[in-house]
């Protein structure tokens, strides 16, 4: 069984997965992760963001495996545990650049696809594109400046900055982030962490 959980950035996408997937007992697979990997990764090598084949050149001499488990995902490349640096301003600046690329997007879905069930995955484009057939689909939204006060709690830059990439992120991520025709739409603007997971979990059963 394969429940989707997609949404706008900072949304609450990975925090909600984790809760809905450890109440399940089940992993989560946060599929951002990847293209923040490719991202990091190319920005590292001073490559070209917008050029796929020296993204994917790098990626298949020097392979990412994402580690699914219900409180976190972890992304490896070799030995190196890359989770860490996922998640910087930089990384979020440059990802949206990457994720646009059809040839980079493959190689995420494929990564994806290939996981044994049952799990949780959270992302964009899980109920639309990578999972159409997955019984249980949910899409999380919440005001630019709600999403932006939450993450200026673990980002030192201040809520009108924040506010300012989110908008940008949503812009640019437009295209493959529609909610699946069949998902469950929540605003989480007026629930806490545990009222979205509720929310979810109620549907569920
Ligand atoms: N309903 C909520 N109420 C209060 N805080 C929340 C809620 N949902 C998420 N948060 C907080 O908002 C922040 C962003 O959440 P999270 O990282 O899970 O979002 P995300 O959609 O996975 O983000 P990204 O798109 O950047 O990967 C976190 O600090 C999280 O604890
Ligand atoms: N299924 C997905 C998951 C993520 N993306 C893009 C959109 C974001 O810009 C970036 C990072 O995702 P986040 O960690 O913020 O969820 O990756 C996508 O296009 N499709």
């Amino acid at each position: 069984m394969i429940v989707t959980i997609d949404g706008v950035a900072a949304s609450g996408k990975s925090s909600v997965s984790s809760g809905v997937a450890q109440a399940l007992g089940v992993p989560y697979v946060s599929s951002g992760l990847l293209y923040r990997a490719a991202t990091l990764l190319g920005l590292e090598a001073d490559l070209d963001l917008r050029g796929a084949p020296g993204l994917l050149k790098l990626l298949g001499t020097h392979p990412v495996r994402l580690e699914p488990l219900a409180g976190g995902n972890r992304v490896w490349q070799g030995e190196r545990d890359l989770t860490d640096d996922l998640h910087s301003t930089r990384v979020d600046r440059g990802v949206s650049v990457v994720a646009a690329l059809p040839e980079v997007r493959e190689w995420v879905d494929a990564q994806l696809r290939a996981l044994p069930e049952p799990f949780v995955a959270e992302g964009r484009d899980m109920g639309t594109n990578v999972f159409p057939h997955a019984p249980h689909k949910f899409y999380l939204t919440a005001s630019a400046r709600i999403r932006a006060e939450r993450r200026a709690r673990e980002r030192p830059e201040d809520v009108p900055a924040i506010e300012a990439d989110l908008q940008r992120r949503d812009e640019l991520d437009t295209v493959q982030s529609a909610p699946a025709p069949d998902a469950l739409v929540i605003d989480t603007g007026p629930l806490d962490l545990q009222g979205v997971i509720d929310t979810i979990l109620t549907r569920l059963r």
